[in-house]
């Protein structure tokens, strides 16, 4: 699949002035609850009323949705407020559904879109339809997956496509419920800059006084909209309480959040910004410079370890080096997280380098 400027065709048709903005309920629970949060955001920047209606749930046992009878529920609140529908779809049963109650955005969660069988499946039943279809990242961080899910529909004549941002699983604790790896977003906008990309603070934070802050991260840069879980009375939520907000609080990140342009034109801006684009160009290069001149002495050091049948891996002498880096990365407002990785990608090419010379 190649990017072309009409996979923005149904997003440029909505003809906002602000982000695409798709709120609602983690799940349908009742149909009071959707409907009281339809029409409280009826009037806001919301264009899409989101509800699960089938929920995978990391362990059995716990709420897994209200199943059909949620989509009736969907098609009065639109009825009543004109907010377009959106749900998430996992097979074919659940598309056949969906159609059936004429709902304008369907979404593949992260748990599918990791099985290219469900997403085939789903591919097959919405064949040629004219309902939006989002694609949300695979837990897993892997681009290939991700736009492979993308690649099927568009192979089933499905053209109003998008791609949701909600962040990856992680063994490791972080203050995210799942980290969301930008740059993987950003590679996805430079390989389709035109395919839609939505970004779900709501999954990457797992907690709502969070939402604010990634919101605006997604902005600045350049996520087309947010979707963001929107509760009536988030605590007593059946499923997700910490992380969905209130519709008077979704209102407000709405005005919180500060739209910035692509670019500007202004010719005093564009000077300044090349004088510091300049800049980087020329750190850049001395840093790719004094990261091969860096590899050159590890590989000495590996001719040293070769000629005396010293291992590659020395521990201690790492460990100091990460201790003192961190120290002297924090004097330079480097992030300890930063430093970790980035040395640690240094640490396993200086490795490469010398396990080239003592296996030759
Ligand atoms: C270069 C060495 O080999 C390895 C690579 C290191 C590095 O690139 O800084 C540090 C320790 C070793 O694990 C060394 O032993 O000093």
């Amino acid at each position: 699949m190649e990017n072309k400027k009409e996979l923005r065709n149904w997003l440029d048709a909505h003809q906002l002035e602000h982000p695409l903005v798709i709120a609602g309920p983690c799940s349908a629970e009742t149909e009071q609850q959707v409907l009281k949060i339809a029409h409280e955001l009826k009037d806001s920047d919301v264009s899409y009323l989101r509800a699960g209606i089938w929920k995978p749930r990391t362990r059995p046992g716990n709420f897994e949705g209200v199943g059909a009878i949620g989509l009736k529920w969907l098609q009065r609140a639109k009825e009543e407020t004109g907010l377009l529908t959106a749900t998430e779809v996992a097979n074919k049963a659940h598309v056949d559904l969906a159609l059936e109650h004429d709902v304008d955005m369907l979404w593949i969660g992260a748990r599918s879109t990791v099985s290219p069988f469900i997403v085939q499946e789903i591919a097959d039943a919405l064949k040629g339809t004219d309902k939006v279809v989002l694609v949300k990242n695979p837990v897993n961080p892997d681009l290939a997956l991700w736009l492979g899910g993308i690649e099927r529909l568009h192979s089933a004549n499905i053209n109003k496509l998008g791609v949701i941002h909600r962040g990856f699983s992680t063994y490791e604790k972080t203050k995210y419920r799942n980290i969301p790896e930008w740059q993987i977003a950003v590679e996805l906008q430079s390989k389709f800059p035109d395919l839609p990309l939505i970004c779900d603070p709501s999954h990457i934070t797992g907690k709502r006084d969070m939402i604010l802050d990634v919101s605006q991260t997604a902005l600045d840069l350049n996520f087309d909209g947010l979707m963001i879980e929107t509760h009536i009375d988030p605590d007593n939520a059946w499923s997700d309480a910490a992380q969905q907000v209130t519709p008077a609080a979704l209102i407000q990140i709405m005005k919180d959040l500060k739209i910035r342009k692509v670019m500007d034109d202004e010719a005093e801006f564009n000077n300044k910004l090349t004088t510091l684009r300049t800049q980087i160009d020329v750190i850049d290069h001395q840093l790719i410079d004094t990261l091969g001149k860096r590899m050159k002495v590890a590989d000495d050091i590996g001719h040293l370890k070769k000629s005396k049948n010293v291992a590659v891996l020395q521990n201690k002498r790492w460990n100091e080096i990460l201790g003192k880096m961190i120290l002297e990365g924090e004097g330079r407002g480097l992030s300890e997280e930063f430093v970790l990785r980035m040395f640690k990608a240094i640490h396993q090419e200086s490795i490469n380098h010398q396990e080239k010379i003592i296996k030759s």
